[in-house]
């Protein structure tokens, strides 16, 4: 358990936390305590804090300023640390649309400002220029130092700063800074954490280690060759603090939080089977939509390689093509079109990757989405099988379109693992598997009670068959469920999370448990038609089940394919005295 576990008071007012992390340097933190993005990295709902750094030698150096959600509070914090009109830079890790806004307003305060970043980002940036920002800062002109090879940026009293270009499909334009005066790494989106709190340093990280490998399945697993290459860059240069772009301050932690990046890559290293996906996204619609997709398959234990196609070559769209077991290709539609950079790279896959591998398309439209029925035509005709049926977002997802495209990735995981499962069986038959089968047998007659698990998320509602249940402690009265990893609803129960436990009745809730045991289309309402009352978690409760159990979950451990999830009832009832709970009998413990 958290020790600062309880949530938040609807009443908490985002704020700017300001610390000091060493000579010179000022850690500003612009804090949510609420969810702040409908993003798939935020879903754990423990809201976040966007970190800025401020460093001041004789020149003074601003850090990435925080999104537009946080622009006119930062902006008073800062000014209570500074004079605007001494601020000489602003490092940026990353830029984005969301973040230009509180660039412009502080461009209007200190126009003297050059902003220091990568190629690709300064690429970004004059866009931006171009499209918005120039004409809400009349007589400005972009003053850009972009960050090559080995250079240093010397803001004096001994903090010479160095740089590490971090690109990946996410961030191309991503860039790290390290200052040897204070020995901090200034990672941004690496070694991130979205939960808010007061405690500035990471003095007790391995109780946020969840949050951390959540924040890492979302948005490293899917980018893994690249976000692993940045990573071992960071290490080399031998740190002492990491300064994150959210979370807690690493010290710590920063060994082990490195260690445990190397091992959760090595289980996503492990996974035979590999899906690539590609996208372009202009404004960054379709790549919050192939993120949801990339945790839902990654969550299946299938890997996922993303590319984004505005960036990548053709080889490494060959290689990644000739590699796949299949792929998920998304883009916008601007003009009527996809941008040319998707038309190659469908060129590409139509022509290397064969017809037998399942694909799937994605997109975000403002009105007529060409570009997702261009993707769908192209494919369909060229005779291949969808794995989902194609995802069309109109303009920027919401918390319940996200969802369904997880489950969709998630859909398709399960589509390839069960196609392969079916092509070793055939080729199997030795005697080690006729072991194997009798030792199932054995395993197969552990017994466990039926029931249905249900839990509520902001917008999402979630339930599922389990049977693998059992009372864990008496005090306080516990259990244990065991909750498979590509499960639409185990995003519901991590730590601190509620959940229902209906139990059900024998011979009585027959068709409840078929209702369960059927499969649901991505996003479906898995409720529909049922009797249902609402706890106060806001779970439904199913009217016709023998008990319900209002449960916490206080910890959950992982283990093989499943996550055991240990849950602190907190109340319950029975609503059937006469009734009896239903068991499951089976022949075999290889399924359920
Ligand atoms: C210049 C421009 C042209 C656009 N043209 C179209 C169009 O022809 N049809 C359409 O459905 N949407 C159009 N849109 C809307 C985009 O598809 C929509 O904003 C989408 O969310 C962008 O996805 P992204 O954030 O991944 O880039 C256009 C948007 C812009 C800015």
């Amino acid at each position: 358990m958290r020790s600062s576990d309880a949530p938040a008071p609807e009443s908490l007012q985002r704020d700017v936390q300001t610390a000091k992390l060493g000579s010179h340097t000022l850690a500003l933190r612009s804090r949510s305590w609420n969810r702040l993005r409908f993003e798939m990295e935020y879903a754990l709902e423990r809201g976040t804090t966007a970190n800025s750094y401020l460093i001041q030698g004789e020149k003074i150096a601003l850090l990435d300023p925080p999104g537009e959600s946080f622009t006119s509070i930062f902006l008073e914090s800062l000014g209570q640390e500074v004079d605007y009109k001494d601020l000489d830079y602003v490092i940026l890790g990353h830029i984005n649309p969301n973040r230009a806004k509180t660039l412009q307003a502080l461009l209007q305060k200190a126009p003297q400002i050059t902003l220091v970043c990568s190629n690709p980002a300064a690429k970004v940036l004059e866009t931006l220029y171009t499209e918005t920002l120039g004409a809400e800062l009349p007589g400005y002109t972009l003053q850009i130092q972009v960050i090559k090879g080995d250079d240093t940026l010397d803001l004096g009293r001994g903090h010479q700063l160095r740089f590490v270009p971090t690109p990946t499909p996410r961030w191309p334009g991503g860039l790290c800074t390290y200052d040897p005066a204070t020995e901090i790494a200034f990672t941004d989106k690496f070694f991130s954490l979205h939960y808010c709190g007061d405690q500035v340093f990471d003095e007790e990280w391995l109780q946020f280690l969840e949050d951390y490998r959540y924040y890492f399945d979302c948005l490293m697993a899917p980018q893994l060759t690249q976000s692993m290459a940045a990573v071992d860059k960071i290490e080399a240069l031998g740190s002492k603090i990491y300064a994150p772009g959210h979370g807690h301050i690493i010290r710590s932690g920063r060994r082990g939080l490195t260690d445990a990046y190397r091992q959760w890559s090595q289980v996503q290293q492990k996974q035979d089977l590999m899906v690539a996906l590609l996208y372009a996204s202009a404004y960054g619609s379709t790549a919050t939509i192939a993120q949801a997709i990339a945790q839902g398959v990654t969550k299946a234990g299938v890997r996922v390689e993303t590319l984004n196609c505005e960036m990548a070559s053709p080889e490494e769209l060959r290689s990644v093509a000739d590699r796949c077991d299949g792929f998920i290709i998304g883009s916008p539609t601007l003009g009527g079109h996809a941008p040319t950079q998707i038309q190659t790279a469908l060129g590409i896959l139509l022509s290397t990757v064969p017809k037998t591998k399942p694909v799937g398309v994605f997109g975000s439209f403002g009105w007529s989405g060409e570009a997702i029925d261009l993707l769908e035509g192209k494919l369909k005709d060229a005779g291949y099988g969808f794995g989902f049926e194609s995802i069309r977002v109109k303009f920027k997802p919401t918390d319940l379109t996200l969802k369904t495209c997880e489950e969709a990735g998630t859909d398709f995981a399960q589509g390839l693992k069960k196609a392969k499962k079916q092509a070793e069986r055939k080729a199997s038959g030795s005697l080690e598997d006729s072991q194997a089968a009798i030792t199932e047998q054995a395993v197969g007659r552990i017994l466990g009670s039926l029931c249905v698990l249900t839990a509520k998320k902001g917008e999402v509602t979630g339930g599922m068959l389990a049977s693998w249940v059992s009372q864990a402690t008496f005090s306080p009265p516990g259990l244990t469920v065991a909750v498979a990893k590509d499960r639409a609803v185990e995003g519901l129960a991590h730590t601190g999370d509620r959940f229902v436990l209906n139990v059900l009745a024998a011979g009585r809730d027959r068709e409840l448990q078929k209702h369960f045991l059927k499969p649901f289309e991505p996003g479906a309402d898995r409720f529909q038609g049922l009797d249902i009352d609402t706890a106060s978690c806001g779970a439904p409760i199913l009217r016709e089940a023998l008990a319900y159990l209002e449960c916490r979950v206080a910890n959950r451990m992982e283990c093989g394919d499943h996550w055991v999830v240990y849950g602190v009832v907190e109340q319950g009832k029975l609503l059937d005295e006469t009734s009896k709970t239903m068991v499951h009998y089976r022949k075999t413990g290889s399924r359920y």
